[in-house]
């Protein structure tokens, strides 16, 4: 069953925790969007994993370089899943993933700005990463004549475990499970919800139905 994922890309600790306390009950996997990360610092991993032990943590850092680093921060933090660029060399992918093998957690490959996402995701997974990030990121959604359509056919074609970032809505979200993703991920359509309880409830609704 494709999981979903909440990314929470907001700026404070409290904001988040306020977030994730009303639409927890409907997501399975909980994301500290980059932004967060930044402002916040590794104490937000933390504060949010004490606050959903049951529900799997998700450190978007978009590591580029010192893989076995970065990620040991964040698993120590808290989360049971970091990211790594895919655009990133395979050494430093590999150091995350060494990372993930020492405290039993998982590592994913984001697949943003990589022009070549098919083979890309075919390399990485390789690599022992537990599944690649077809992603748009919020840049590219805004440019003219974004369709989260390709991302969907590539994960089609890649045949290896992924998920899908860029602007789910609860009109494509049943297409990202009949593509075959392991996880939808959803930020703007659940943050910026004027009800985000109501909206990640759709969301499972309309992936689950
Ligand atoms: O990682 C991100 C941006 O780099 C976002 O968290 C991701 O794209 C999901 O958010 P949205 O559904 O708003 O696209």
């Amino acid at each position: 069953m494709t999981k979903l994922q909440v990314a929470v890309d907001l700026l404070t600790t409290a904001d988040a925790l306020a977030l994730t306390h009303k639409v927890a009950p409907y997501v399975d996997i909980i994301e500290l969007g980059t932004p967060l990360i930044k402002s916040a610092g590794l104490s937000a991993i933390s504060a949010i994993k004490a606050a959903h032990p049951d529900k799997e943590v998700f450190a978007d850092l978009k590591t580029a370089d010192a893989g076995f680093l970065e990620a040991d921060l964040a698993f120590s933090a808290g989360a049971d899943l970091v990211t790594v660029l895919g655009a990133a060399g395979d050494a430093t992918i590999k150091g995350a993933v060494e990372a993930g093998q020492k405290h039993g957690k998982k590592v994913v490959a984001d697949l943003i700005g990589v022009e070549n996402r098919v083979e890309r995701a075919r390399e990485i997974a390789k690599l022992g990463v537990a599944f690649v990030e077809i992603h748009a990121g919020l840049d590219e959604q805004a440019q003219p004549g974004y369709s989260i359509q390709t991302l969907l056919d590539d994960g089609k074609i890649a045949g290896v475990p992924f998920s899908v970032a860029g602007g789910v809505k609860v009109d494509t979200i049943a297409a990202v499970r009949d593509a075959g993703a392991d996880v939808a991920v959803a930020g703007g359509a659940i943050y910026s919800a004027e009800d985000p309880a109501a909206a990640a409830k759709a969301l499972k609704d309309a992936l689950t139905k």
